[in-house]
């Protein structure tokens, strides 16, 4: 997969050189460039923004940069299409099979915008996705870029080395995850559950499934209505 960012902050995307993301690039697992829209600018002010039609506060992000910017990009590679992700507030919820969708893309685009967004003919001309990451305002797309190319990004084939560990995610099955631990067997006056240290594997993976119905039953109720429940986590999420 190609990923490539457009910002007028370069240097914001930087995490995604290291840990899980970085060595699936210096893998080549995925491709990313970053790009700083400036480099579409023409004036000496190297100017991005522009006051709002119709009045209010804050700036918007001229058309013209950002339009040069993406043909330029897409350009590159005539023989794909990418698909192009703009992060909004007003977007559409970012969630894991959201990112599963993506993670099938050969090419994606992330449009970061900054003051009060992009001009909103950019948006309509070039957007595939307007996807948000959570219902809060950011300073711009830098951050929520960062979170769905990450998401994104452990999707892919070969980048997580246990593949069972995405299949057990939150969310993969619809519900949040149960606690996890490791040694010591006791910490603190703590002891871990018996049953994880039974060697008993069915039990085992019942009581993690209880635990992770239990948890998603106190925290996200409403995934609950969304996955097929058998009679025995019926009886769990009633208890
Ligand atoms: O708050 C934002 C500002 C710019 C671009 C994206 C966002 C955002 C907030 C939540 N998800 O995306």
């Amino acid at each position: 997969m190609r990923i490539d960012v457009v910002t007028i902050f370069p240097d914001y995307l930087r995490p995604l050189e290291l840990a899980l993301v970085g060595r699936a690039a210096s893998r080549d697992l995925v491709d990313i460039q970053t790009h700083d829209l400036r480099a579409w600018t023409h004036d000496v002010h190297r100017t991005v923004d522009d006051s709002p039609y119709g009045g209010g506060p804050g700036m918007v992000m001229r058309p013209e940069p950002w339009d040069a910017a993406l043909r330029d990009i897409v350009a590159r590679d005539p023989s794909r299409r990418p698909r192009v992700v703009v992060p909004t507030p007003a977007g559409v919820p970012f969630t894991q099979s959201y990112a599963a969708e993506l993670a099938e893309q050969d090419w994606l685009i992330f449009c970061c915008g900054r003051y009060e967004g992009i001009d909103g003919r950019v948006v309509d001309a070039w957007a595939d996705d307007e996807i948000s990451i959570g219902d809060y305002v950011l300073a711009g797309g830098e951050v929520a870029t960062l979170v769905m190319v990450e998401a994104v990004t452990r999707l892919l084939p070969g980048v997580v080395g246990n593949a069972e560990s995405i299949i057990d995610d939150s969310f993969a099955h619809g519900l949040l995850e149960g606690p996890v631990y490791t040694r010591p067997p006791v910490w603190e006056g703590r002891a871990v559950p018996e049953i994880l240290r039974s060697g008993d594997h069915a039990a085992i993976a019942r009581w993690r499934r209880e635990e992770a119905l239990r948890r998603t039953r106190r925290r996200r109720p409403e995934l609950l209505d969304r996955i097929e429940l058998s009679d025995a986590d019926r009886a769990v999420v009633a208890s």
